[in-house]
């Protein structure tokens, strides 16, 4: 079967359960998104890119950011990152201050909130916050190849008014001398890159990197080497959904990364990088119908990397 016949008999699959799982309401602005949409973007390292549903709608990235984070901080200070966060998977929820106290302040992975909220102190040393989300914003437009990505200012507010763990978080951290920079400084630029707003069509390109030893195959943009980009993947893979890894490398087999604004970033490496969204989140936070989608997606093209 062709990716495009492939793409369309997921979508359809799944319309019958379009609406499933709940919207996140804590962040008030994500609450009024409709949650009777899905999305899928298929981007191929050979060029191609297939689409189904509402894979042209902008949406919140949330924590899909934290990728485009992780690779910007390990390209300023390279290895050097570990030390001020782990890259063991948590168990605990993406959220969680229980381990935090426990390890003295060093989040366990860069993909829980506590992890990114840490590299993004890393992103804004020697910056003023509205400049390191200026860099953000061009390193996502250049991956992307699109100058029209833009940041949902509004979410981000929303965000900074009722992030009252973040900044629990946060303070935490800087209590242990693991964050260089007063909290709200760095929460500005973490809820900033949060409010990241883009269609799947637009992520799946951004992925592409991950996807194609580090090169984006569109522009021959290279954006890491071979052995980062395993790496990023590897971290995608064990903790890209929080206490809901396990259970997303079982049934999908692939580096993904969830944020709850439901989108999925998943890494085919060397076929393909796959957005999928669709608002309403299972238990532990990630895309109840994005992750059904990704399942099927597997299934049919036979991508993991357990082997074929
Ligand atoms: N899982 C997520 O997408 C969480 C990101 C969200 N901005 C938060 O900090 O709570």
């Amino acid at each position: 079967m062709d990716m495009q016949a492939i793409v369309d008999q997921v979508y359809s699959e799944l319309t019958p359960r379009i609406g499933e799982g709940k919207v996140a309401d804590y962040i008030p602005e994500l609450a009024k998104v409709p949650p009777n949409q899905l999305g899928i973007a298929v981007a191929t390292v050979s060029g191609e890119l297939y689409v189904a549903g509402d894979a042209a709608t902008p949406f919140s990235i949330q924590s899909i950011s934290k990728v485009f984070m992780l690779t910007l901080a390990l390209g300023k200070v390279g290895e050097g990152i570990w030390k001020r966060v782990g890259r063991e998977p948590s168990g605990s929820a993406f959220n969680s201050i229980v381990q935090l106290e426990h390890e003295s302040g060093i989040p366990r992975n860069p993909f829980i909130n506590a992890g990114a909220i840490a590299v993004a102190d890393v992103v804004l040393a020697g910056h003023q916050p509205k400049e390191a989300i200026g860099e953000l914003l061009r390193f996502i437009r250049y991956v992307a190849d699109d100058e029209t990505i833009s940041i949902d200012n509004t979410v981000a507010k929303s965000e900074t008014a009722t992030g009252y763990r973040n900044f629990a978080l946060a303070n935490f951290m800087r209590a242990f001398g693991n964050l260089d920079h007063p909290v709200e400084q760095v929460l500005g630029v973490y809820f900033h890159q949060c409010a990241l707003s883009m269609t799947c069509q637009q992520l799946a390109r951004a992925g592409l990197y991950l996807a194609n030893r580090g090169v984006n195959p569109l522009t021959g943009h290279s954006v890491v080497s071979p052995k980062r980009a395993r790496r990023i993947n590897a971290l995608m893979l064990t903790c890209g959904h929080y206490d809901g890894s396990g259970d997303f490398a079982y049934h999908v087999g692939l580096p993904g990364k969830s944020g709850v604004g439901g989108g999925i970033m998943a890494i085919a490496p060397g076929d393909a990088a796959i957005a999928v969204w669709s608002p309403g989140l299972n238990k532990v936070g990630n895309s109840a119908l994005g992750s059904a989608a990704l399942e099927l997606i597997a299934q049919k093209t036979g991508w993991s990397v357990f082997g074929s």
